[in-house]
Parts: C-alpha cells; sequence; structure tokens
C-alpha cells in the first residue's frame, strides 16, 4: 500500500495551504556579489549508509526574513524575533504598477485591523531571475504602515530598498516604525483578502536574516 495511513485523502487531514516560498533550487536567483543557493549531497555509495546533503547559501536567498541585525549592527537577532510576528492572520492587496511603496500607494486599501500584511508589487513573480529595478519603499510609505499598527510586511521583491541604495532608508524607516520584513514572497497566483500566514525563520543564533517556508490559506 503506497498511501496507507499517511493518505492525503483522509478526511481530518487539514488541507487549503498554498506556497508561496521561492524554491530553493541551485537556479535560484542571488543579490549580486552575495553567496548563492547551492545544494549538493553525498550519495549513499560514498556514505556506505545514506545520502546526506550540505547547502551553502546566504541567509537571505529566496523567500526569507531580515533581522534588525541585517541593516544595524545593534539590532535584534533572528534567534531573539518573535515568532508570534510570523504566525497568524495576514491581507494581501495589490499596489498595481506603482514604482514606489508609498502613503499614496497604500491609503486605497483597508489596513483596519491588519498587523500582517503582503503586497503584491507590479514585479512578476520570477525566482530564477534576479530583477533589474524593483518597486520600493519610502519614509512615508514605512510610517503610514505603522500607524495602521502593522507588524509584519511582505512582498514581492528582494528588498524593500532600491537595488542599488547603500543607505537602505526603506529597511530602517520599516524598523524604526516597528515593521518587520519579509521578503521574495511568491504572490502572483493569489486572490487578494485575508489569510493565515506562516513564515517561520530557522533558529539560527545570531543570524541576521533566515530564509523560510512561507504558506497562506484563505480566510
Ligand atoms: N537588502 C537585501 C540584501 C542586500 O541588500 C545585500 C545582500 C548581500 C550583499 C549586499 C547587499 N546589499 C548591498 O548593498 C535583503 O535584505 O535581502
Ligand atoms: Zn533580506
Ligand atoms: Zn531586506
Amino acid at each position: 500500500m503506497s498511501n496507507g495511513s499517511h493518505s492525503t485523502s483522509q478526511s481530518n487531514f487539514e488541507q487549503g495551504w498554498i506556497d508561496i516560498s521561492q524554491p530553493l533550487s541551485n537556479k535560484l536567483a542571488h543579490w549580486p556579489g552575495d553567496t548563492s543557493f547551492s545544494y549538493t549531497f553525498a550519495t549513499k555509495e560514498q556514505t556506505g549508509s545514506v545520502n546526506v546533503g550540505r547547502m551553502t547559501t546566504s541567509l537571505h536567498s529566496g523567500t526569507h526574513v531580515d533581522a534588525p541585525f541585517h541593516f544595524l549592527n545593534e539590532g535584534a537577532k533572528i534567534h531573539e524575533l518573535d515568532l508570534n510576528l510570523y504566525i497568524g492572520p495576514c491581507r494581501l492587496i495589490d499596489i498595481g504598477d506603482s514604482e514606489f511603496i508609498n502613503a499614496d500607494a497604500l491609503s486605497s486599501h483597508d489596513l483596519n485591523g491588519v498587523t500582517r500584511l503582503l503586497i503584491r508589487t507590479k514585479l512578476p513573480n520570477n525566482p530564477n531571475s534576479f530583477p533589474d529595478s524593483i518597486p520600493h519603499f519610502t519614509k512615508d510609505g514605512a510610517a503610514y504602515l505603522g500607524e495602521k499598527g502593522i507588524r509584519l510586511v511582505g512582498l514581492d521583491c528582494p528588498s524593500v530598498d532600491a537595488l542599488d541604495s547603500k543607505e537602505l532608508e526603506g529597511h530602517h524607516a520599516l524598523h524604526q516604525n516597528g515593521v518587520h520584513i519579509l521578503e521574495n514572497v511568491m504572490l502572483d497566483q493569489l486572490s487578494l483578502g485575508d489569510y493565515l500566514l506562516i513564515a517561520l525563520p530557522l533558529a539560527i543564533q545570531d543570524g541576521d536574516g533566515s530564509p523560510v517556508r512561507a504558506v497562506v490559506k484563505p480566510l
């Protein structure tokens, strides 16, 4: 029996979770100059017993969260972050072809009572190719989310700042407004509206970021 007691058709099996993570393949696009994702494994023949994998990767590969330590030496590290940020209700909005994630682009959306926000931008999901330019946060966009009580923002871009930014003012402004950051989520296939979100970082001691498996379930 291939299915047996592990069948996914069991009536008590919880259905409906949707994966919004970029697949961690060796083709995954990476930040220029950063460490690419690479998985290799020693074979059963080599070890005499098991296939056993290893990976090298930037902590900012694929779908991931930033710890404040990524852009602030005194900022919190991954193992210090509150897991409640990354599990719970969220709302998905779409800001259309806006170049900036600013108060103007955000203000037409109802964010009352929302603590986790997913933002779909004009950047198409394309995990294996690094974009030439991306929509990015302005200070007033970050402040607007803070005022609304947003604690986590997730977006479909590899950064919340312009690709050539060295100041990282979007990262800093979000942090100053109490908003944590989830990057490179895949949102193209989702309907707008409310979901449960799980996007837990790994328990990386002192990490400046962590890949996550991000999943949503319609509410
Ligand atoms: N802000 C991006 C990563 C980033 O900016 C970055 C990653 C690795 C090496 C250099 C980077 N930025 C340099 O300007 C991120 O949070 O994933
Ligand atoms: Zn990052
Ligand atoms: Zn970032």
